[in-house]
């Protein structure tokens, strides 16, 4: 079972073309560079519509199979901001400590982090996750702080995304260590092939 990733990019201005989405390639950029198992993305770009972002993450999860659903974008506290009522709308169980965690590091970067009101739940086996809508905290959200020599002030929190995978039946996910360390408890850890 190869691990599916749904990379969805919520921008009105992005999806009409006044500019052109930097959700989808930094997303992207940021797995490829994380991830050392194989994996495969199904990317989608719409705008800020709540109906259009809720059936766009009931297909994702239920039709195309994604065990992971990142959105970007459509957190904050505009009118038009309405990925995480789209994403609880679509939810079976709410993950608070994504949303209270990516606050958390992303006020050592702005202090406007506290703006987003980004969720994470569980639909079915599908772990979905809201990003902010800036490019840059796509990674601040995902890899977390680092100090000068690379050592983690605030993790971020993609740690702890492969064990939630792990627990929801999904794949076994694993991590480049230099870029984010995914944390599971030691009876979780599967030993390295022996050749
Ligand atoms: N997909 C994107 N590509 C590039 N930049 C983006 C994208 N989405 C958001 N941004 C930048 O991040 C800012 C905050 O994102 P937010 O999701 O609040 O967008 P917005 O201001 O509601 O506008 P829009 O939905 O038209 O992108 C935007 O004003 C824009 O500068
Ligand atoms: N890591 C990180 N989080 C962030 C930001 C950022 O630049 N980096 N921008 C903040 C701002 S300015 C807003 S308004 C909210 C909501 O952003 P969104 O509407 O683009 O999702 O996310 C906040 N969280």
């Amino acid at each position: 079972m190869t691990l599916q990733i749904g990379l969805v990019s919520v921008s009105d201005r992005a999806s009409q073309g006044v500019y052109t989405d930097q959700g989808i390639p930094a997303l992207r950029e940021w797995l490829t560079s994380a991830l050392t198992t194989p994996f495969e993305m199904h990317t989608r770009l719409i705008p800020d519509e709540q109906a259009e972002i809720e059936s766009t993450l009931i297909e994702l999860v239920d039709t195309t199979g994604c065990h992971l659903v990142l959105t970007t974008g459509g957190t904050g506290p505009a009118l038009r901001d309405v990925t995480p009522d789209a994403t609880l709308a679509v939810a079976d169980r709410e993950m608070p400590g994504f949303g209270e965690q990516m606050r958390q590091v992303s006020l050592k970067f702005v202090p406007t982090a506290i703006l987003s009101r980004q969720v994470g739940v569980i639909r079915k086996q599908s772990l979905i996750l809201n990003l902010p809508g800036q490019p840059k905290a796509i990674r601040e959200t995902l890899e977390g702080l680092k100090d000068a020599d690379g050592k983690t002030v605030v993790p971020g929190i993609f740690a702890a995304v492969p064990y939630c995978i792990q627990l929801l039946d999904g794949p076994y996910i694993e991590t480049d260590a230099q870029v984010v360390a995914a944390f599971r408890p030691k009876s979780a850890i599967k030993p390295a092939p022996t050749v």
